[in-house]
């Protein structure tokens, strides 16, 4: 894959919730393909970024640009995919995943091939017909992601997508997700509480700090791609985790303080 053009330019973004410094000058650049996840301790506004560039929240100043374009509220070229599912009850999977074209007024022949496609992709092809609650936490995360994808996303921003499920689950998810994404060569926005899971995910990792939230390093993984599960036993997979603990555990600290304190 080449990372060959600019797909996310964010500049000196800041953003306030009243009295409180939630952002401050964020400045970052994301190439179009790559994989992103973002780290840092509790509160340090990571979801709130996320939502900036989703549109969902706007930027107290400075700006986030898609291909380009200033973004100012949310539409179809970005996917989201959140901790918990969102999938409608009395839909089936593939009603479900079929939501955004249907929005879009897209949903002909060729989009309903495509979607059998994406079903298959994240493994689902067998449960298109059934409802979601047939479905284990894991299952209900790939009919999500196929729900983001269906619309063919310029950016697909998740939110701890896998923090809900077990770990075995979890990681097999995380060996999903690089499958599809290398399938699909989508630009990732993914954030996590999971050191390893960011390292293992991602080409960088924008570690965040707190008070007010900004980015403290931009960690470069330069390990090799496709990536084996047992990558995360390799000493190099461990540095790489190390020096990510490090850069945010001061933080950590602070907040495990604060949160006895008061
Ligand atoms: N709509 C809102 N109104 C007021 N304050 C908010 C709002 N949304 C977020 N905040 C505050 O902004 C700060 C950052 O929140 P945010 O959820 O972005 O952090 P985070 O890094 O994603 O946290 P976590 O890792 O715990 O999910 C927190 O102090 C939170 O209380």
């Amino acid at each position: 894959m080449t990372l060959s053009d600019r797909k996310l330019a964010v500049s000196e973004l800041t953003k306030s919730f009243g009295g409180l410094n939630v952002l401050s000058g964020i400045t970052a650049d994301v190439m179009n393909g790559e994989f992103i996840s973002i780290v840092g301790p509790s509160g340090c506004g990571k979801t709130t970024f996320l939502r900036i560039v989703g549109g969902l929240e706007t930027a107290s100043s400075g700006a986030a640009r898609l291909d380009g374009k200033v973004i100012s509220g949310p539409g179809m070229d970005r996917g989201f995919v959140f901790q918990q599912d969102s999938l409608l009850p009395w839909r089936t999977v593939e009603e479900n995943v079929q939501i955004g074209p249907e929005l879009n007024g897209t949903l002909d022949d060729a989009a309903r091939q495509r979607i059998a496609e994406l079903l298959k992709l994240v493994g689902l092809d067998g449960f298109a017909g059934f409802p979601p609650r047939n479905l284990s936490g894991g299952m209900r995360q790939r009919a999500n992601l196929a729900r983001a994808l269906a619309v063919d996303p310029e950016l697909l921003l998740m939110d701890e997508p896998f923090s809900a499920l077990d770990a075995q689950t979890r990681e097999i998810m995380q060996t999903e997700l690089l499958r599809v994404w290398e399938a699909g060569a989508k630009t990732v926005l993914f954030v996590t509480h999971q050191i390893d899971e960011a390292v293992y995910l991602s080409d960088r990792v924008f570690v965040f700090a707190r008070r007010p939230g900004r980015i403290n390093k931009i960690v470069d993984v330069d390990l090799p791609r496709p990536r084996p599960l047992s990558i995360k036993r390799t000493p190099e997979f461990a540095r790489y985790v190390d020096e990510i603990w490090k850069l945010i555990e001061e933080d950590v600290r602070v907040s495990v303080l604060q949160e006895h304190v008061g």
